[in-house]
């Protein structure tokens, strides 16, 4: 499936007691024919009440607490195959709820976002997260710099800009900034250019995946540091390499992301090994 071209898989792990491992994922993702950005595995819930217990693991092999446009992909694969309409899922990061409306976009609700030094996490204090010291380039003239920083379950970073956010080599920068010291469970950068008080134009470079065409838990990101920065509303629609999200930061404190997904092929994987196999589409 995708989420606005942010490649996933679900894999269905209902009614077994194993995981996707990290070497399936590495090797599922060796293959041009499934590259991806991030494995949905949709296991038997683990808590009454939920649906489903859902585990998110990226491209390299590493587990996500959260992953805003592969929980899109979940809640609409299982309302095609169960006619429902509204989900309660439990993640590594807590319980969420996603649903599919009536028009076919798809809204979840990711949570609440954590802005304290220790939760986000970093690797040393800072009093205030909406502005850190980082900065990337020559140290007088750095080309990106004094990112806002957030939680949204997964650890986040973004770098506002002025001018158009093709500008800036994020390909070689992003793996710098993942990396750096400052986060010690990695995270992801992003850079943000404010358009209107509703309008954010967002590039994001995913921890475990790389240069992505949307992340659903960035363009969170973006709006709940573009509001409490005072750059934009609690609601915006982020504008992405592959299309547009609309993200409000709600008064009850939660993130709600909206957004379409899409089924691209159905087939068989082993999440052991990961050797698949597409089904044949009927002529
Ligand atoms: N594509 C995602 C984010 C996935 C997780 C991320 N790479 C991480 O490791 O935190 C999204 O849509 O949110």
């Amino acid at each position: 499936m995708n989420g606005l071209g942010n490649q996933i898989i679900v894999a269905d792990m209902r009614g077994r007691a194993d995981r996707v491992t990290p070497a399936a994922a590495i090797a599922i993702n060796a293959t041009e024919g499934t590259r991806f950005d991030q494995i949905m595995a949709v296991h038997d819930p683990r808590t009454p009440g939920t649906a489903n217990y859902i585990e998110i693991i990226n491209s390299d092999g590493s587990i996500a607490q959260a992953c805003g446009n592969g929980m899109r992909c979940v809640v609409q694969a299982l309302t095609a195959e169960q006619g429902r309409q509204r989900f309660t899922f439990e993640t590594v990061a807590g319980i969420l709820f996603g649903e599919t409306r009536d028009d076919g976009m798809i809204t979840v609700d990711m949570g609440t976002p954590k802005f304290a030094w220790y939760d986000i996490p970093l690797a040393e204090e800072f009093a205030d997260t909406r502005k850190i010291e980082l900065q990337i380039g020559p140290i007088d003239a750095p080309v990106l710099h004094s990112p806002s920083v957030a939680s949204m379950g997964n650890p986040q970073a973004t770098f506002w800009v002025h001018d158009d956010v093709w500008n800036y080599a994020l390909d070689r920068f992003g793996p710098m900034l993942e990396n750096h010291p400052i986060f010690p469970e990695r995270a992801n950068i992003s850079i943000a250019q404010v358009a209107a008080q509703d309008k954010i134009i967002l590039r994001t470079w995913e921890r475990g995946a790389g240069l992505t065409e949307a992340c659903g838990t960035a363009a969170c990101a973006a709006v709940v540091n573009g509001a409490r920065t005072r750059r934009t509303a609690r609601a915006a629609t982020v504008t992405l390499p592959g299309g547009d999200l609309f993200v409000e930061w709600r008064d009850d404190d939660h993130v709600v992301l909206t957004g379409p997904a899409e089924l691209e092929w159905t087939g068989t994987l082993d999440p052991i090994s990961g050797l698949w196999a597409r089904n044949e589409v009927a002529a």
